[in-house]
């Protein structure tokens, strides 16, 4: 099993979606940035370091937000969800296809990587600020 971190980074009342590429799993599928954990990191520490590579941008990573354990065909993960602030950069698409920042109630338009439908449903349900 895969352990993965994600973020979904706030900045006034949008968050920051990314694309995936369509080499990888899931390809074109939307998600919330972030990536697997390495060897001797913190899950913190992975997403810092997976936003960076990403997108080149830093955060400030809040609490754990929703734990989501989920089998594709090809591999079990467990997506580790945290609330984040943007802090400071320009985004750009470094190791993903595309990036938007959207309203919550966008996250409908997109078509999300299967296991961040149930952190989309519960972000429809309560908002940003919960
Ligand atoms: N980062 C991220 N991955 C997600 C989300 N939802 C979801 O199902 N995944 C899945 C897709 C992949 O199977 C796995 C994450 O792997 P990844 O390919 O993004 O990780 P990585 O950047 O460290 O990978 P790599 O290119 O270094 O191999 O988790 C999400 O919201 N964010």
């Amino acid at each position: 099993m895969l352990i993965v971190t994600a973020g979904i980074i706030k900045k006034g009342n949008k968050i920051l979606i990314t694309q995936r590429k369509d080499e990888k799993n899931q390809a074109l599928k939307w998600e919330f940035p972030g990536g697997k954990l390495e060897e001797d990191e913190t899950p913190k520490e992975c997403l810092r370091r997976e936003i960076m590579e990403e997108l080149d941008i830093k955060i400030e990573i809040e609490d754990i937000y929703e734990v989501v354990y989920h089998k594709y065909e090809n591999v079990t993960i467990l997506l580790l969800c945290y609330m984040a602030k943007y802090i400071l950069g320009n985004p750009r698409a470094i190791e993903c296809n595309d990036f938007k920042w959207i309203e919550i109630e966008e996250l409908k338009d997109y078509d999300l990587a299967e296991a961040d439908k149930k952190i989309r449903n519960k972000l429809l349900g309560s908002g940003l600020n919960n």
